[in-house]
């Protein structure tokens, strides 16, 4: 393809986190950012159920204004981020990490020596909030202290090591809010053996205290064996070691000791009178196990109580109200009644490092606990589902996000394992097949399970065959895009012994991303994006902006328009369309293949047609869809696809290597990422020198400026650098520049005058032909077994400018004056408000 190279896109001046933006005066709720929510909450302590519950734990003396620093003039910048005025312990160079007393926010140095040990530590007891190159920021909340509990951590070994690793004496507030938090969690598990319902710890008051409750004792069986509370006393199991298949390390062994041995390294940097193993001695610690002190009986004896099945949900609500929620975990190695599944990982899956250490925490003490898996996209979640379902061996429910993940959830099943194509069948509205045997694994979407209207005969056999039996796993794909209440229907219809999320970013688009923690688990593992880049299991991507000035005439108009209908001008920018053309040019000329994004249909399409490069959006038929796919995939002379939104997630493209937006949805994050994750993929990101390209086009001041940003916070806090272009040199030399010349940028936005408004919304409901979608406005899951019509839910009307002063629905006809004599004449005309008018006029003349 012959290309011009004159310039280079190296122009850059600073990073655009450094600008300030104003938020764009948007009124209406479409337009608001969806992660608002999430933004606003109040810094100490996360809404939601869990937090409720824990209400009465929190940082203690926070408000106090005692803590308010004195600082020099500097500090006050710092906010409740300064920490100038804690005492430092004497060897405070050689340990890593800052807590702040305030607000539970610990900050890393991540060039420390002993920085990968604590960041594995951190992981497992705090949020990581954010993870540049040099320091990072996590916090400890109360759901990261449910889900360290929920890995085997106990609260003085947190304390312990968080001391050994801090510079300043680990403040009372901190060691009050740990305390406070685990002192209840997970020390009442919920455990289904033997197909029973158990509620079990190895401390009995805990027990005592929860059967003093009304609701949960109606729900306890009396079982034999039992003492005069009705709990039944045993020797905790010696924990075998369970090799989870394609990994070296065997799970069943304390978590604490996995997350410090494999970074321990001896004679390191470390603090004074320390050594490395007195160190991680705290964590180390069997909690359950082989290495327990066998003279200790009370410790090793486990106490429980059994809870009729259908009881199970009431008991796990209440437990909550009390303060006590239950951990899920699933005995599957004692699971006699439900038939195993023939199924292990092929010998040539090798599982990945963090792979292995994400499932080591779900099966760390040797059963299978319920929670959720971050990992970045593309770094083979579907891989760590997979080793999950052949650990656990009993049959298992997939559910996804789109018909075409099924297919590709199946094949990848089929790639991996060595499951019995005929135990593996997908249910959606093309097939709706069983498994052959007693065992087998279901994929489905989340649309297909939840949608009961309209079913047809053979899906509602298919959804009495899903609910009408017992599952050992429900692995639940991209659970950040599903929301809450489809989870509980979900749930609510699968009877499961265990769940397990998968996601890139823990974002979303509802307030209810707490609730997962109790929907399906706590968060279990979360990679680190940067780490994975530099190992080359995921691509390193350069991520810059691209300002386009507005040209005048655009700016005008966008300034005339409300709010809502300005993203269409700025979306539609010539100055936009000729980066986009630029970049295009400049990359397809060093071989790359490059996504361009548009969320708008409209622009979609303007900017593929006037490029002459293929497109797809929701509307395009299934065939065309993969013709060009693949025409992209191995044509040399188709290396540019313009996509809709419907690209965002699961497309396998490992040949794209370069990505520019040119319209987004307003400033969602998780968009952002799970975009960016189409080129992290990338084939070619273990070449040499390799590189991925992400390019952002904002339109200059403009309300995209400010969502652009917005956009970038989640990828800024896992260490991308996003820089600024503000000029793209070479550009002016571009042959054949579209909208060079004034004539055709009057043309372009003549076009979009005449656009109908409906169009200028960046959020244009599409979907894929039976995927599914969320309806905002409903607040409801529609997918084709709902009843909608299939294809695409884009609405593009040609308009005419009386579209736009609303004057479509009307015929006009040519009257001659003498037309209003003969209207006010006929009989009939008047409403019933005019005649009213009339009456009343008539009344009051009267007096
Ligand atoms: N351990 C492994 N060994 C070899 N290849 C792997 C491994 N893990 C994952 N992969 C490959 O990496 C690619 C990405 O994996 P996968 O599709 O599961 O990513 P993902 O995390 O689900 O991404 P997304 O969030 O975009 O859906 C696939 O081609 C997969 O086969």
């Amino acid at each position: 393809m012959a290309t011009k190279r004159k310039g280079s896109v190296s122009e850059l001046s600073k990073t655009s986190t450094s600008t300030k933006r104003a938020k764009p005066d948007v009124s209406s709720g479409d337009d608001a950012d969806d992660d608002d929510l999430e933004e606003e909450a109040p810094d100490e302590l996360e809404q939601g159920a869990l937090s409720r519950v824990m209400d009465k734990f929190s940082f203690a003396g926070s408000r106090e204004r005692s803590h308010i620093p004195v600082g020099d003039a500097v500090s006050r910048l710092f906010k409740r981020d300064e920490l100038s005025f804690l005492k430092m312990k004497p060897d405070h160079e050689s340990r890593p990490m800052w807590i702040n007393p305030r607000n539970g926010k610990i900050i890393l140095e991540s060039f420390s020596p002993l920085a990968p040990a604590a960041q594995d530590f951190l992981t497992a007891i705090a949020e990581p909030l954010s993870r540049p190159t040099y320091l990072h920021e996590y916090r400890i909340t109360p759901h990261s202290l449910y889900a360290a509990v929920s890995v085997g951590l106990d609260p003085k070994d947190i304390v312990a090591v968080l001391d050994r690793f801090s510079k300043i004496p680990i403040p009372s507030e901190i060691v009050q809010f740990i305390n406070g938090c685990t002192g209840s969690y997970g020390k009442v598990k919920l455990v289904l053996k033997h197909n029973r319902y158990f509620l079990e710890s190895s401390d009995m008051k805990m027990l005592q205290i929860l059967l003093k409750d009304s609701i949960i004792s109606e729900q306890r069986v009396i079982t034999d064996g039992a003492d005069d509370d009705g709990i039944t006393k045993e020797s905790a199991p010696k924990m075998g070691a369970l090799v989870i298949p394609g990994t070296k390390i065997a799970a069943g062994v304390a978590q604490g000791q996995q997350v410090t041995q494999q970074n321990m390294v001896d004679g390191e940097d470390l603090p004074q009178g320390e050594s490395a193993e007195e160190l991680f001695a705290t964590v180390t610690a069997l909690k359950e196990g082989e290495e327990d002190d066998d003279d200790d009986e009370e410790a090793d004896a486990v106490h429980s109580f059994e809870v009729i099945a259908e009881g199970v949900e009431k008991v796990q609500k209440q437990c909550l109200t009390l303060g006590y929620p239950l951990l899920e975990e699933y005995d599957f190695r004692n699971d006699q009644r439900n038939a195993n599944l023939d199924m292990d990982l092929r010998p040539q899956a090798q599982i990945r490092h963090y792979q292995e250490k994400s499932l080591s925490k779900m099966f760390g003490n040797g059963r299978a606990k319920s929670g959720i898996i971050v990992l970045p996209c593309g770094a083979g979640k579907t891989l760590v589902g997979i080793t999950a379902a052949c650990t656990i061996k009993k049959s298992v429910v997939v559910l996804c996000t789109s018909s075409m993940s099924v297919v590709q959830w199946r094949n990848e099943f089929l790639k991996w394992s060595t499951i019995n194509p005929d135990q593996i069948a997908v249910f959606t509205s093309e097939n709706k097949e069983r498994f052959r045997g007693d065992a087998g694994i279901i994929v489905s979407t989340y649309s297909m399970v939840t949608n009961s209207r309209n079913r047809s005969h053979d899906s509602q056999k298919m959804m009495d065959f899903l609910t009408g039996r017992e599952w050992g796993l429900l692995l639940l794909d991209e659970v950040h895009v599903v929301p809450a209440n489809i989870f509980r229907r979900v749930i609510h219809s699968i009877a499961t012994h265990s769940k397990l999320g998968l996601t890139a970013t823990l974002l979303r688009e509802d307030d209810k991303i707490q609730d997962l923690n109790f929907l399906i688990g706590p968060k279990l593992y979360e990679a680190n994006w940067m780490e994975l880049s530099e190992q080359g299991h995921i691509a390193r991507v350069q991520c810059a902006e691209v300002w386009c000035p507005m040209t005048t005439e655009f700016y005008q108009e966008y300034l005339k328009e409300t709010p809502r209908k300005r993203a269409l001008f700025y979306i539609m920018n010539p100055r936009k369309f000729q980066a986009c053309q630029f970049l295009i040019n400049y990359h397809e000329g060093r071989g790359d293949k490059i996504i361009v994004f548009s969320d708008n249909v409209f622009a979609l399409a303007a900017y593929a047609r006037k490029l002459n490069k293929p497109y797809i959006y929701g509307g395009t038929p299934q065939q065309e869809r993969l013709k060009i796919l693949q025409n992209f995939q191995r044509n040399e002379l188709i290396n540019t696809v313009f996509l809709s939104k419907i690209g965002d997630t699961s497309l396998d493209l490992p040949e794209a290597t370069c990505l520019i937006q040119v319209s987004s949805h307003y400033g969602s994050r998780r968009q952002e990422a799970q975009r960016l994750g189409r080129i992290l993929r990338a084939k070619r990101r273990n070449d040499e020198g390799f590189n991925a390209f992400f390019y952002s086009l904002v339109s200059k001041d403009t309300a995209e400026m400010y969502y652009s940003s917005k956009r970038q916070a989640f990828l800024v806090d896992q260490g991308y650098a996003f820089k600024v272009i503000t000029h793209l040199q070479g550009i002016e030399n571009l042959h054949g520049l579209a909208y060079d010349t004034p004539a055709e940028r009057r043309e372009l936005l003549q076009s979009v005058l005449l656009e109908n408004a409906q169009n200028a919304e960046v959020n244009s409901i599409e979907r894929e032909a039976d995927g599914g979608f969320f309806d905002r406005t409903r607040g409801d899951w529609r997918g084709k077994a709902g009843g909608g019509s299939g294809g695409a839910m884009v609405k593009r009307n040609a308009a005419r400018l009386s579209g736009l002063s609303g004057g479509d629905t009307m015929a006009y006809v040519e009257q001659n004056a003498s037309a209003n004599r003969r209207i006010k004449a006929a009989p009939g005309v008047q409403n019933k408000f005019m005649k009213k008018l009339k009456n009343d006029a008539v009344k009051k003349a009267r007096g």
